[in-house]
């Protein structure tokens, strides 16, 4: 029987005997590793996660009771399981479903997630709410060891466990790694609980289990008397009820654990202990290499591709060359080591790397510190995950004019992960914030080049580059500045001028050339090259501004800035991303679908400058 095929709903798996989860399991494990394997996406977290899943659909009333994934990149099983099995295949791809959860695809994601460490306070929301409203329902928040890292996890901690009567349940989805292996004394801790607390897992259990599992529990009990009692964990502290750690994937002790919590009231804490990649060897075996895949074939797994630099390489490669040439060169990374191209930087420096966990505004604060007594911090970050520490960027690092480096990766769509993790906005909020330099490079060699800009600016100063590879401009080994605020122009022509920022100065170079436009590669959004924007805009008819970032608040708008304060009133069209935010997909589709590539670069300024006059044209794409 094709147990998987019958379940369109927890309502249906709710129906099964006990016994037949299993092989449900088994199943469900197979099908996800057949489609992430055709699709790409997040295996190993996901094949952690299959029997706990099944576990909290099978004893709690979902959507009912609100089920609340953290980071939300383990949830395909929850997806397969409530009803969207059959679009798994269009998983991550433009149109299809999100690899995350999504308030707008299914009433069981009751949460829309993707940035870590929000479950808890947003289970604990719903559980006020429902108090308020009420009615009767839990609300369970699923977080993973690395998410709990994070300060937001602990505020939500800090303030849940006050409150003796609220139904809620955080369940600790402990596989013992991050993207990369976990850091910091949290992870100790864990560890600590995990060795020491066995007995007491099984004391506050074992008297509601069924049979042979509150035999083994009592066999355990027995064993272990005469043991000093721990002391009370740190989730005790903070006024939950904790029960644990017990195996994430036996269903056997998950299924009538949930179900004697179910029936607690206040605050509960349930430590599930789950292998990250379990079922498939390879992942397990290298967890990190699967967090995120491509399409592969799952008989022979993933095979290293020769594909282009990346301009994450070309940053950690700078890195290095820049570490080796600067003893007070730090590298920070919020739990991103391999995403943002540390991996060799902590090879080679390993006592100036630090991986922070999933703490980016702790990481900008302490790079903050470190610039304070004479050091060079380069904080290495996603520009979406740089949203996170706006304040940090603001009182902490650019009011006091601190010597830090930020690396933005990710700067514009990234692709598949969809807008969640775009970097769209890092333009529109850098750019406001005095003190800063903010440049955006055009190729891989600009991007060096950039990087040394910034490491030798006496203040706070960010690159942004995207994600993926560049044109393919070979790399100079030099480790040679630019010019602070000078731009460049790459093409001459005549009427219209095109000021093009960063990853949009290679299509915009395509569409002059076909509209005999002149071209300019603007470099840096601040300090803004005042004085070549002012020129272009006298010297032609109609000026275009294009950029990978949010129009609103953009380096368009600071053109117009520029433009109006010098009073130059000229036709002035801003490209760039729209007020709307882009899902999900192949990163040329997406860019194409807002007009961004040449062709639609070239038919913007064709529609809005087809008119035989030239008019003031304000686009927001
Ligand atoms: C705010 C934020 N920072 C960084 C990330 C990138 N990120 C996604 S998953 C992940 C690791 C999460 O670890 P854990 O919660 O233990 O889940 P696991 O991957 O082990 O299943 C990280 C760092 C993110 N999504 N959000
Ligand atoms: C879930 C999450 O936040 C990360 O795993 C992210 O998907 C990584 O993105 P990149 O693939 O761009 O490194
Ligand atoms: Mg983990």
């Amino acid at each position: 029987m094709n147990l998987l095929e019958s379940i369109n709903d927890p309502a249906q798996l709710r129906k099964l005997p006990p016994e037949l989860l299993r092989p449900l399991a088994d199943e469900l494990r197979q099908f996800l590793l057949d489609s992430v394997s055709q699709t790409g996406g997040h295996l190993s977290s996901n094949l952690g996660t299959v029997e706990l899943t099944i576990a909290l659909h099978y004893v709690f009333d979902t959507p009912r009771d609100r089920l609340v994934w953290d980071v939300g990149h383990q949830t395909y099983p929850h997806k397969i399981l409530t009803g969207r099995r059959e679009r798994m295949h269009t998983l991550r791809q433009l149109g299809g479903i999100s690899g995350f959860p999504r308030r707008d695809e299914s009433r069981y994601d009751t949460f829309g997630t993707a940035h870590s460490s929000t479950s808890i306070s947003a289970a604990l929301g719903m559980a006020h709410a429902a108090r308020l409203k009420g009615e009767h329902c839990k609300a369970i928040a699923v977080i993973g060891d690395g998410a709990m890292s994070a300060g937001l996890a602990f505020e939500a901690l800090n303030n849940a466990g006050i409150d003796e009567d609220l139904d809620l349940l955080v369940v600790l989805n402990d596989n013992d790694m991050s993207i990369s292996p976990p850091v910091g004394a949290l992870n100790g801790y864990l560890a600590r609980l995990m060795s020491g607390r066995f007995y007491a897992a099984a004391r506050n259990v074992s008297r509601r289990l069924p049979g042979p599992v509150r035999e083994l529990a009592r066999r355990i009990e027995e064993h272990a008397k005469g043991m000093v009692v721990p002391p009370a964990t740190l989730f005790e502290e903070f006024g939950f009820h904790y029960i644990g750690p017990i195996d994430g994937h036996d269903l056997d002790a998950l299924v009538p654990t949930l179900q004697n919590i179910r029936d607690l009231k206040g605050p509960q804490f349930l430590h599930v202990v789950t292998k990250k990649g379990q079922g498939y060897k390879l992942a397990e075996a290298d967890p990190i290499l699967y967090h995120g895949t491509g399409k592969f074939n799952p008989s022979v797994g993933i095979v290293p591709a020769q594909s282009r630099t990346t301009y994450t390489e070309v940053f950690g490669e700078w890195l290095c060359d820049m570490a080796a040439v600067d003893r007070r060169l730090v590298g920070i990374t919020p739990a991103m080591r391999e995403g943002s191209g540390l991996v060799r930087f902590e090879q080679r420096f390993p006592e100036r790397y630090f991986d922070v966990g999933i703490a980016e505004q702790h990481a900008v604060t302490f790079g903050a510190g470190l610039a304070a007594e004479g050091m060079k911090p380069v904080v290495a970050i996603y520009s979406t995950f740089l949203q996170r520490a706006y304040d940090q960027l603001i009182h902490d690092v650019a009011l006091q004019n601190l010597d830090v480096t930020f690396a933005l990766d990710r700067a514009g769509l990234v692709g598949p992960d969809g807008a969640t993790h775009a970097g769209n906005y890092d333009i529109a909020f850098v750019r406001c914030v005095p003190h800063m330099v903010l440049m955006a490079a055009s190729d891989e060699n600009e991007c060096r080049r950039m990087l040394t800009t910034a490491f030798h600016y006496p203040g706070p100063a960010a690159v942004r580059y995207p994600r993926g590879a560049g044109p393919g401009v070979p790399v100079e080994r030099e480790l040679s500045a630019i010019e602070l605020g000078k731009a460049e122009v790459r093409r001459q022509g005549k009427d219209i001028a095109i000021l093009a920022f960063g990853s949009m100065v290679a299509p915009s170079l395509a569409a002059g050339a076909e509209l005999g436009a002149t071209v300019a590669n603007m470099r840096f959004i601040k300090p803004l090259d005042v004085e070549l924007a002012v020129r272009l805009a006298r010297e032609h008819a109609r000026v275009v501004t294009v950029e990978e970032g949010s129009v609103m608040g953009g380096a368009g708008a600071a053109v117009a800035e520029a433009l109006a304060a010098a009073g130059v009133v000229k036709p002035l069209l801003m490209l760039g991303l729209p007020d709307r935010f882009i899902e999900h997909g192949d990163p040329a589709l997406l860019l194409a679908s807002v007009g961004l590539d040449a062709k639609g670069i070239a038919a913007s300024i064709r529609q809005r400058f087809g008119t035989a006059e030239p008019r003031l044209v304000v686009s927001n794409g």
